[in-house]
């Protein structure tokens, strides 16, 4: 990717905005996933198309299915039996293909390797090698132990059954199993051994798993810090439909438009809203509303965010939604009071360890900032102008772009990252701002 360097427009007055966000990431690849599996064609409308969502489509290809976009719907015809054809698959550094995948290459008949971005050789993937090789299934890790590259030596069927994961450092992992299990000869009973975080997305994969007919539950919960938390699933050995089904707004990507506001003044409106959604930004509205903002799903399915007055600092555990941080850090260091976000942990292992990145980021900005092991302390002071880096990570991108709204002199090198999940995200962005010129 090329190293083009972008200066996100500072904003001149309150916005006045309208915003229709692309489908979801998580949604597009699950679906995707599961019609490569399906006993059927499936249609995928309100697909989201960006660099992680074609990653998965050439995936899906190369184990045989037949992909034809037509616009934002996308049409797959699955094989009747999985075959790998070049024996080679791009990764990119996109999470959900590299743990989705895995599972399912054990699914086909013959050698399949999976590798990706130089940073995507260093995120993990221990935890779900060490529950596919406890099923049986032969990876070869050709790095480092537990990274890509790895080979999948495929047999064309998968016993399945009991099988333990630490998902501690990604949910991906447990949901890259439930998405497989159910083409698995014994389906699977997954036990978790640690906490897993993102738990909404675990949830979202049951939801897709449930909307092709696959019989799946939570088969325990634990009682934890007060909470219940699902420790054990099931997936029962079965067909996978396919047919229609519609993609949701990614709403973690409409973070940063809801957050302008806050910082701009004025107001944005986010089109077609879901009134309940598995997806983390669902927590949206409460957040927003926690760091001071006004905000409100109208009659017609709309999400309009407001400015109310100062933004105020939190101190909250974001453990299930971590993947909203880099949004909220950026509120948080232009509020009137500190903040301490945690159970973050998880994040050294997304597209960068987005804890040093936004450390880094916020002390070249003049902000106070502190990652500690697993969370991360801002104490706002009067940023100024800095050349920021996005560390290949496209919310990286956005979280320049809502500093650079308040501060004149911020750019952002390698602003290219953003077409991660966003391609459209920097021209949106820029005519959102520029309704506060008028
Ligand atoms: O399953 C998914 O679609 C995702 C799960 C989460 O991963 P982690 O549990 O690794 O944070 C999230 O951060 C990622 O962006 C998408
Ligand atoms: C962590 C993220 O992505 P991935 O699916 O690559 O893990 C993210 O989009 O914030």
């Amino acid at each position: 990717m090329s190293e083009g360097v972008w200066c996100p427009p500072r904003a001149r007055g309150p916005l006045d905005a309208e915003v229709r966000i692309p489908g979801s990431k998580s949604a597009t690849n699950r679906a995707l996933v599961l019609a490569l599996l399906a006993e059927e064609p499936s249609r995928i409308e309100g697909a989201l198309s960006c660099r992680d969502t074609d990653l998965m489509i050439a995936a899906i290809r190369e184990l045989g299915a037949q992909v034809e976009p037509q616009g934002d719907t996308i049409v797959v015809t699955p094989p009747p039996r999985l075959h790998p054809r070049s024996g080679r698959i791009d990764c990119g550094l996109a999470g959900t293909v590299m743990r989705f995948i895995a599972p399912i290459a054990a699914l086909a008949n013959g050698d399949v390797t999976l590798d990706g971005d130089e940073a995507a050789r260093v995120r993990p993937m221990a935890g779900l090698v060490r529950a596919l090789t406890d099923m049986g299934i032969e990876v070869e890790c050709l790095g480092e132990p537990g990274f890509l590259p790895l080979t999948i030596h495929g047999r064309g069927r998968v016993r399945g059954g009991r099988v333990e994961v630490d998902a501690s450092a990604s949910s991906q992992f447990l949901s890259a199993l439930l998405l497989a299990g159910a083409r698995f000869d014994e389906g699977l009973e997954i036990h978790a051994s640690t906490p897993v975080p993102s738990l909404p997305h675990v949830a979202m994969t049951m939801e897709a798993l449930h909307a092709r007919g696959v019989e799946a539950d939570v088969a325990r919960v634990s009682v934890l810090h007060g909470g219940e938390t699902p420790t054990d699933w099931r997936v029962h050995p079965g067909p996978i439909r396919g047919g229609r089904i519609i993609i949701e707004p990614d709403l973690t990507n409409a973070g940063p438009f809801l957050a302008a506001p806050l910082i701009a003044g004025g107001q944005v409106r986010i089109l077609d809203w879901p009134e309940n959604s598995t997806q983390p930004g669902a927590h949206w509205r409460e957040l927003m509303t926690m760091v001071g903002g006004r905000i409100n799903r109208d009659d017609d399915g709309h999400l309009l965010s407001q400015a109310m007055g100062p933004i105020s600092g939190i101190d909250q555990t974001m453990s299930e939604y971590g993947e909203l941080v880099p949004t909220v850090a950026a509120l948080a260091a232009l509020a009137v009071s500190p903040s301490t976000l945690r159970g973050i942990a998880h994040l050294r292992g997304h597209e960068t360890d987005r804890l040093a990145a936004l450390e880094e980021s916020l002390t070249r900005l003049g902000v106070g900032a502190q990652a500690r092991l697993g969370s991360l302390v801002i104490t706002p002071r009067p940023p100024s102008g800095a050349e920021l880096d996005s560390y290949g990570d496209h919310r990286m991108v956005m979280f320049a772009a809502l500093i650079g709204l308040a501060v004149n002199g911020v750019s952002v090198r390698d602003v290219e990252a953003v077409t991660k999940t966003f391609p459209q995200f920097v021209d949106l962005w820029e005519a959102v701002v520029a309704t506060g010129a008028a």
